[in-house]
Formats: structure tokens, sequence, C-alpha cells
């Protein structure tokens, strides 16, 4: 996956953040009742999927769950007014 590739989902990301725009998924976690535990919960579900699709080696589902993973975590991080560069921060101290 490219770096730029989630540039850019950052950056729409925090477009809905900012303008709410109606029918679009990201506004609703944004909006939601139940806020960031939605997308708490959401995370946990998918990372059950993810080891359930690596146990299977199952490939596309693999790739499938890992995206809806890396997705709501920009949106977590969006959430606490955090962005992608406190994660690469974080990633390059590790090196
Ligand atoms: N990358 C994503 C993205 N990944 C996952 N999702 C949504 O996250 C939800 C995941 O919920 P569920 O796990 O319940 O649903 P599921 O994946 O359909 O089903 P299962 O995994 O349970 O089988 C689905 O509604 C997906 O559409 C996403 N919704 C939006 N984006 C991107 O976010 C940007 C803004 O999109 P809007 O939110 O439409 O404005 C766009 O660039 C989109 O590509």
């Amino acid at each position: 996956m490219s770096e730029d590739v989630l540039d850019e989902l950052f950056d729409v990301i925090e477009d809905r953040k900012e303008n709410l725009p109606e029918g679009s998924y990201t506004t609703s976690l944004f909006t939601h009742e139940k806020g960031e535990n939605e997308v708490l919960e959401k995370l946990g579900e998918e990372t059950t999927e993810l080891i359930l699709a690596a146990k299977d080696d199952d490939f596309d589902e693999i790739a499938y769950e890992s995206a809806d993973i890396v997705y709501h975590l920009l949106v977590l991080l969006a959430m606490k007014d955090m962005d992608l560069e406190d994660l690469r921060a974080e990633l390059a101290e590790r090196r």
C-alpha cells in the first residue's frame, strides 16, 4: 500500500469530520450517539474477523478486514485530534 493512499484517506476522513456531509458512513461515525465506542466496537469485530481469515489462509478476506481495520483506526485518530504523523512518529521511533 502506498503512503499516498493513507494520506488521501485521512484527508477525506478529516473533511467528513469538519463538514459532516449527509449520507456518508464516516459522518455517521462522527455523529453516532455512541460516539467513539461505535468505532472501538468495529475495530474489535474486524480484528476477530481478521483472526478468522488468517486462520483460514483466506488472503482476500485478510486484505479486506485489514483495510476495514486501517480505515476505522484512522477515524479513531481523527476523533482524538491525532493524525498520521503521530502514527508515523511512533513507528519511526521503533526503527
Ligand atoms: N475506507 C472506507 C471504509 N472501510 C470500511 N468502511 C465501512 O465500514 C463499515 C464496516 O461495517 P461492518 O463491518 O459492519 O460491515 P461489512 O464490512 O459490510 O461486513 P462484515 O465485515 O461484517 O462482513 C461498512 O459500512 C463499510 O462500508 C468504509 N467506509 C468508508 N471508507 C472510505 O472513507 C471515505 C469516505 O467515505 P464516506 O464515509 O462514504 O463518506 C471514502 O474514501 C471511502 O472509501
